[in-house]
């Protein structure tokens, strides 16, 4: 329960038609989950606009609306409150509405095209490690303290996403680490919400089908930097192209991690193996369990985050050397018969796919083959697919193209746009297969002996979206499946 106007406090009102001193009970963007009592917020979406749904919201028993055009009837017994953007209010609101919590906790935004799930998960596990009660927010799950939740989104929308935060503050957390994807940043889902630090990891193509042009996406990314304030530290990847540009006009304190060039948090990879990474982290030889190049880059912000954030660094390599990385992010097993490596992993971008397989080709002793099983999203940037389908056989053996979500397109035409302009060497490579678990399956009877698979795409999902249908599929049972029959 909260009365209107202080809700509204921080939101720029253009006109206010009834009255601000009314209570209301509950906040909801979406009218079907209006119940009485509850001031509605219209957002127009991306496929449809939330005005039209005012009506629905009143019948329902909304007592008050925001929105930024006035429905052309309106009705006396409703407060409607006209504001120059909904989303944005919708942000201020709901972090007054549910108690400005993220003021009262240390909340850390990681942001990037890959490794914010990596870098969120490794955090999460460094500060519960240290001793404090945390909530994280990630594409593949929600901790609010001891309570685990499967994640809807990766950065939920605003008023599950200030709930969230609420409960992870009445769960006695003191530092919340969640992902802040750029859709969500575009959106206005973490508007208004405190951030003690932010981490940038890296920024390649993805997500044009959203943010149109690579300069939008650029953009979308930095506004989250710009908004942080000035007790905020902001940690950028200095050997990315646009890691100094995302610092670029922020008020908050910058500093940088690397391998490459020079930063506050410097990197040297001593030894890249199956067992690990060695590794030199400023002055402190340190071995951690995570493996391949980009978890060294992962390993650093995480660690810059720790200091920055005054926890001693000899504890935090300590507790970080023995944690192991997010589901599905580079996770293997070894089939009992031939020992062939079949490793599951969420590249779907070009940029990941290339990072996994060059990583994979550094970790070979050299007569393995690699074998990729790879796939692109339906609905989802189709730009990528020519792409993802030449790195992957550029850079493996062998690679079985297949069906990742494809959502309500068709699976064949998908396989068609990896297909289209491949090289001629890429073409000799590959094999097209739209059902998901037959293609793991030829996959592992082309292995031979210590053979390398890396099923890409999916990594921690535990469904394939066919036409709006989730059917239960998981890469790991099934290549646990398929090295099983290799048994008998
Ligand atoms: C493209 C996109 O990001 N869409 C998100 C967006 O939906 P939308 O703009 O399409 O909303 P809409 O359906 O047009 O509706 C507009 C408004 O009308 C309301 N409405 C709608 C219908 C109705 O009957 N009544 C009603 O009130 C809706 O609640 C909404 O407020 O806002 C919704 C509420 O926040 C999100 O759930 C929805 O996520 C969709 C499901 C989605 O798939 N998003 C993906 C692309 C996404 O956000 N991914 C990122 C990670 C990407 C990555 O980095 O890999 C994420 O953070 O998860
Ligand atoms: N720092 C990194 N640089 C490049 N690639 C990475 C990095 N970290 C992880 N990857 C690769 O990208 C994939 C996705 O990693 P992760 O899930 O951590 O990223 P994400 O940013 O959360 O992705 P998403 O937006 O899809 O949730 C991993 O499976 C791995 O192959
Ligand atoms: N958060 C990303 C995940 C993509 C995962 C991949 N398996 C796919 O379905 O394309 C998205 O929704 O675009
Ligand atoms: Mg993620």
């Amino acid at each position: 329960m909260a009365e209107l106007k202080d809700i509204l406090y921080k939101v720029h009102l253009r006109s206010v038609h009834g009255s601000t001193n009314v209570d209301v009970n509950d906040l909801q963007i979406d009218s079907r989950m209006v119940k009485p009592g509850t001031c509605f917020i219209a957002i127009k979406g991306v496929s449809v606009d939330g005005h039209e749904f005012i009506n629905k919201a009143i019948e329902l028993g909304a007592i008050a609306v925001v929105c930024e055009v006035l429905p052309e009837q309106l009705n006396d017994d409703i407060n409607y409150i006209q504001v120059a953007n909904s989303a944005e209010a919708a942000g201020f609101m709901a972090n007054q509405f549910f108690g400005n919590v993220s003021e009262q906790m240390k909340v850390i935004g990681v942001t990037g095209t890959n490794g914010k799930t990596t870098i969120a998960t490794l955090l999460f596990k460094l500060f519960s490690g240290l001793g404090y009660r945390c909530g994280l927010i990630s594409t593949v799950e929600y901790h609010v303290g001891d309570k685990v939740f499967p994640s809807t989104h990766t950065t939920p929308d605003v008023i599950s996403l200030n709930s969230l935060l609420k409960q992870m503050y009445d769960a006695g957390c003191t530092y919340v680490f969640m992902e802040c994807s750029s859709h969500a940043i575009h959106q206005h889902r973490i508007t208004g919400i405190h951030f003690t630090g932010a981490l940038f990891s890296n920024i390649t193509h993805d997500h044009l089908d959203y943010h149109k042009t690579f300069d939008e996406y650029i953009k979308v990314k930095k506004s989250f930097f710009d908004g942080l304030g000035a007790d905020a530290f902001a940690i950028s990847n200095k050997d990315d192209k646009r890691g100094e540009v995302m610092l670029q006009n922020t008020k908050a304190k910058k500093l940088y991690y690397g391998l490459k060039n020079i930063a506050d948090f410097k990197g040297k990879i001593l030894e890249n193996s199956l067992t690990g990474l060695q590794m030199m982290v400023n002055n402190d030889d340190v071995h951690f369990r995570l493996i391949g190049e980009f978890n060294a880059y992962n390993l650093l912000a995480v660690y810059g985050a720790a200091i920055c954030l005054q926890e001693d660094k000899l504890k935090v390599l300590q507790v970080l050397s023995g944690v192991t990385g997010a589901e599905g992010r580079f996770d293997y097993l070894i089939s009992p018969k031939d020992l062939i490596l079949g490793i599951v992993d969420y590249a779907h971008t070009p940029d990941a796919l290339e990072n996994v397989l060059a990583t994979i080709k550094k970790l070979r002793r050299g007569h393995e083959q690699i074998i990729t099983v790879v796939g692109c999203g339906g609905d989802r940037d189709k730009t990528k697919r020519p792409v993802m389908g030449e790195v992957a056989c550029e850079l493996s053996d062998r690679v079985i193209f297949t069906s990742d979500n494809p959502r309500s397109e068709d699976p064949l035409e998908i396989l068609a746009d990896m297909e289209f302009g491949l090289s001629s060497a890429a073409r000799r490579k590959f094999i097209s297969i739209a059902d998901r678990k037959e293609a793991i399956k030829t996959a592992v009877s082309l292995a031979k002996h210590e053979d390398i698979i890396l099923v890409a795409g999916k990594g921690h999902e535990k469904y394939q979206d066919i036409k709006g249908v989730k059917y239960e599929f998981d890469d790991k049972k099934v290549l646990e499946q398929m090295f099983e029959l290799l048994e008998r």
